[in-house]
This record gives C-alpha cells, structure tokens and sequence, in this order.
C-alpha cells in the first residue's frame, strides 16, 4: 500500500472529479458514508450520546455528513461547529444546510470556551476538526476545544487523522492533537502516522477505500509504501523439490569479541532458521566452543586472535555476509574490515559495531559494496548521518545518505523503515517485546540467510524486517512482552513463515469446499 502527501492527496482528488464526472460534494458524502457505515456496524442503533466537532474545512464537511447520517438512522447525535474563521469550504457550507434541511436545527456553533459543550464519559466523541489542510497549529480556544476533547474519557474517533497532526511533516504543537482511540483514514493512511514522534497520536488507524482515481494512485510516485502481509507474500520464493543445500548458499556471520560471542550465536541460528543452505560462523578464537555447542548446525572459523577479530581468513566464497554484531571498534577489526569491503564479492549486511567503525572512519564508506545493505539503530544512525531536528529530516537524511552511497539503509524501529534512493519501504510487523538486546543480531542474521537464497537485496531487507517482525509477533502469543527474547525471535521465524500463508490456506479450502 502507498503512503501519499496532502498534496497528492488533494490532486488525486481534483484528478477524480476531472476523469470520473462526479462532485467534490460526491467525494465527500462517499467519504461521509463510509464512516457512517463503521459506526453503524459497530453501534447497531445503540443510543449513546454521539457528539461531533467540525471545522469548517472539507474534514468539517465529512462530519456534518456523519452527523446528518446518523440523524436520519435514529441515533442521539450533536453536532458542533468550532467557528474559528467564516472563510467556510463550500462542500461544507452545502452540508452544514443538508444537516438543517434533516434536522429541523442548525448545528451548534461555537466560538469561544464557553460553547464548550458537556460530555459524559461513556459518550462517544467523533474530531472533524481539521484534516489534511491543517496549515498552522491549532491556537487560542480551538487549542482549548481539542484539550477539553482530550481531557474527556470518551472514545475519540478522529476522521482522517488526529486534528492538529499534519500528513508529512513534523507536529508543531504536542498540546494541540487531539488524541484519538481510533481514526479512520481516506484511502491512504499518512506518513506522520509510522514515525515515533507522531505516531504515538495513532494507536489505531483504519484505511477507509474513497474511490480515488486508480490510475493516478498507480502512477503516482509516493512518499512511501508500506510492507504488510500481501506485500510480504509476494517477496515469498518457494522451494524447490529437487534443491539441496548448495541451492540455497552459504551464508558467512562474522560476529562477536570477548564477552559478545552471544551475538555470532543468534546471527547464526537465525540465518538457518530463514533458510540458508549452510551458515558459517567467523568468530575470535574464544567463541569457537561456544558457536559448536550452541549451534551445532553451523561450521565455525576463528581469528587467530583469542578475544577479538583482527582477520577473516576464509576457506570459502561465501554467498551472503551479516557483519559487525558484536565485533567492536578496536583498530586491528576496523583493518579487518576494510579488507573485507574491499575483496568482498559476497553481497553483505552491515550492522551494530561495523556501522560504528564506519562512523568512526568515514573513509570505509567509500569502500561498501555497491547495495550493501546497513541496518542502524537510531544511535547508530546518528553517528553516521548526523543528528536531525525531527522524525521527518531523519528520514530526508537517510534517503540523501542512502543514494549518495549506494546503499540500503534499514532504520530500525517501532516502525523499522528501509531506505534505498529515494524511495522508502515502511514496515508494519513487529512490537514493544522486542525491544530486548540481541533482537537486532537475529534480524542481520535473517537479512544475510534471504540473501544466500538468492532474494535481491532490497526484497532481502524488507522481508526480513517483515519476518522478524511477524516473528517476534508470533512469540507473544504465548511469552507477552516482557518475557520476549531475541532467542524467542528466532523460535518463532517458522511460525512467522507459516502465517505468511496462513489466510491463503484457509481461502483455498473454501474454494475447494
Ligand atoms: N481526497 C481526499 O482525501 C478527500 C478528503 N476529504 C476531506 O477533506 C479534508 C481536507 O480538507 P481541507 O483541505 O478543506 O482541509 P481541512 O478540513 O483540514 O481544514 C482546513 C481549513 O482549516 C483552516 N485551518 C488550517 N489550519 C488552521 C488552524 N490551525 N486554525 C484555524 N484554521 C485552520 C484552513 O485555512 C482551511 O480553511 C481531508 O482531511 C478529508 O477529511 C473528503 O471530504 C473527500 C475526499
Ligand atoms: N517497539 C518496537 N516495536 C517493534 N520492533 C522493535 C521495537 N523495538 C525494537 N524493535 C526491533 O528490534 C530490533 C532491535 O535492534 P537493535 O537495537 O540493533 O538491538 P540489538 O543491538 O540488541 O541487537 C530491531 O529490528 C527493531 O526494529
Ligand atoms: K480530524
């Protein structure tokens, strides 16, 4: 699914009224409808209060059509309009009349804090205060309106996005959002709603279809495009029967130093456990033993060094190479690094400690192999791309990073993002448990096993995140949050495999039936 910007949005919209002979006043009574539609679904004519705030913008104009809705099916509704200027949308004013026409009463205006109307904690609350045209932050009683909704314990349901949030930029006032249970968004959620700073405003969202034109939302070239299961079935490349484990190559995991071989441990496991042929483990002479036990499956190298890594000798072409976990920052293993980048054929994954030694010495950069693929924690990131004022340039400057590079940058997350050129794959796998030492380590393990299979780096490094995710999502179905490990991650990369397929197998059987 693609993420567009207001702008797009706004044109795809003008484009739909142009090529398909319908009103703006069309749009949006279908964009009415369909809010209407989950309401009702949901409250099956219960008569609980309904109080709904407009603006006076087309997201106003959404709600006076909710609200003349919702009239006419019977429901306890009020409908308020927040009067912060007369300059009204004219798809707005037509149905501010529509709502008089049906209800025999204008809507309530307000236009100071004493309009502020009285709401019951188990009313429900319904923000078309301001959508994607919001230009500056909300001020003055407005501000006041969407802290006195804020302070109430009723359901919010915001249309479109939470008001005072802009699509794609950066919030200029936290006190001004309103803070919404849930927002159903018109036929693209926005990109303000996946990055940590905004996001938090967007606990729940749904996407609501509003028949924009098709071929403009095809052609058009978005913000970014967002990684969910039908994507992620498509990367999925099935085995064959008469493969054996040369098929599917020989991944090399160069990890760990004293007191860190745990993460050559994980990197490996999870390279097998994504599906690598075979998985060799290039690890200071201290981790030799360690990697035998704990990972009998795969072969293990060592550095002639007992604690750390100083060269990777190899008796192999190794097909894919996950680097870094655990290596480091000391001189002789940044040596060994830049002799790596530069005999490597091995398409590669560069992660925690090699990213560090690559800020630290800014000339390895030159060395990467064309589409080695970077996967940074925030700390991480900064060392190398510099700090940023907000979530949005942080983004701006990872894409500049990434091209001027060549490389794949995966920012890793809440929502972990991968960056190649300019364009960037938003992914929606993935939750809190996670956030737990090694869990990183398991993900360069996985990236480097879809490489050895032969998937292409940038479908390697978003169906990696997305298996990880889903990975991690499938052991909190017995573990929780709290009791989630980076080695419970990697129990569960089958599962995440599995439930790649799961809805398909069900489809399958109905058809069959
Ligand atoms: N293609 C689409 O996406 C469609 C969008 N529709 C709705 O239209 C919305 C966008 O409508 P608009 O462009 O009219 O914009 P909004 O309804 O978001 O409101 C913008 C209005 O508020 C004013 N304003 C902006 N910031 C303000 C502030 N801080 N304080 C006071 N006034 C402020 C603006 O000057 C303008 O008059 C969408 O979010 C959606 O709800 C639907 O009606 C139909 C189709
Ligand atoms: N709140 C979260 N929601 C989803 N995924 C998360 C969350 N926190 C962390 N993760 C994932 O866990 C991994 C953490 O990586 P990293 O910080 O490098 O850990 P480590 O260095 O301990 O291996 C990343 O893949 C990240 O996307
Ligand atoms: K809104």
């Amino acid at each position: 699914m693609k993420i567009f910007s207001a702008a797009q949005l706004h044109e795809a919209d003008k484009i739909t009224t142009q090529k398909h002979n319908i009103t703006q006043l069309d749009l949006m009574e279908r964009a009415g409808t369909q809010i209407f539609n989950w309401l009702h679904g949901r409250m099956q004519g219960a008569q609980v209060p309904v109080h709904i705030f407009c603006g006076i913008g087309n997201n106003g104009g959404d709600g006076l059509v909710v609200g003349r809705m919702l009239h006419e099916h019977g429901y306890n509704v009020k409908i308020y309009i927040a009067n912060f200027t007369d300059k009204r949308s004219k798809c707005f004013l037509v149905n501010y009349d529509r709502v008089k026409d049906v209800t025999k009463n204008w809507p309530t205006l307000m236009t100071s804090e004493e309009d502020f109307p009285e709401i019951s904690p188990e009313d429900i609350i319904i923000d078309a205060l301001f959508g994607i045209g919001l230009n500056r932050p909300p001020e003055g009683w407005v501000k006041k309106l969407i802290q006195y909704i804020n302070s109430t314990k009723s359901f919010k349901l915001s249309i479109d996005i939470p008001s005072g949030m802009y699509a794609d930029k950066a919030l200029d006032d936290p006190e001004a959002v309103v803070r919404a249970n849930h927002t159903l968004a018109f036929q693209a959620p926005k990109l303000s709603f996946f990055l940590p700073e905004t996001g938090k405003f967007v606990p729940y969202f749904e996407v609501l279809e509003i028949g924009l034109d098709p071929e403009y939302l095809h052609t058009t070239e978005p913000l970014a495009q967002i990684i969910a299961k039908p994507e992620a079935q498509q990367f999925y490349k099935q085995r064959e029967k008469y493969a054996h484990k040369g098929t599917y190559g020989h991944t090399l995991v160069i990890a760990g130093s004293y007191g860190k071989i745990g993460a050559a441990v994980l990197s490996a496991k999870a390279s097998y456990k994504t599906g690598s042929g075979l998985v060799t483990a290039f690890v200071p002479e201290c981790g030799y033993t360690v990697l035998q036990t704990a990972v009998p499956e795969a072969m293990t190298l060592t550095d002639k060094e007992d604690d750390l890594i100083t060269e990777i000798k190899l008796d192999f072409e190794p097909s894919a190479i996950a680097v870094g976990m655990g290596i480091g920052t000391k001189a002789e293993t940044v040596r060994a690094l830049e002799k790596l980048f530069t005999t490597t054929k091995s398409p590669m994954v560069i992660d925690a400690d090699a990213l560090n030694c690559i800020s630290e010495n800014k000339s390895l950069l030159e060395k990467l192999p064309e589409l080695s693929i970077l996967t940074p924690h925030p700390g991480e990131l900064k060392r190398l791309v510099g700090d940023w004022k907000d979530d949005f340039e942080k983004l701006e400057k990872t894409k500049a990073f990434a091209k001027q590079h060549n490389v794949i940058i995966i920012v890793k997350g809440a929502n972990t993002i991968v960056a190649i050129e300019n364009r960037l794959y938003i992914n929606t796998t993935g939750n809190p448990g996670m956030a737990t030492g090694g869990s990183g380590d398991v993900l360069s393990g996985m990236i480097a096993g879809l490489l050895s299979q032969g998937y292409d780096p940038l479908i390697a490094s978003v169906f990696a995140a997305y298996l990880h995710g889903s990975a991690g999502n499938q052991a909190t179905h017995t573990l929780g949050f709290e009791a989630l490990t980076a080695s419970d991650i990697v129990e569960h990369i089958g599962a995440a495999f599995l439930e790649l397929f799961a809805m398909k197998q069900e489809e399958d059987k109905n058809k069959n039936a």
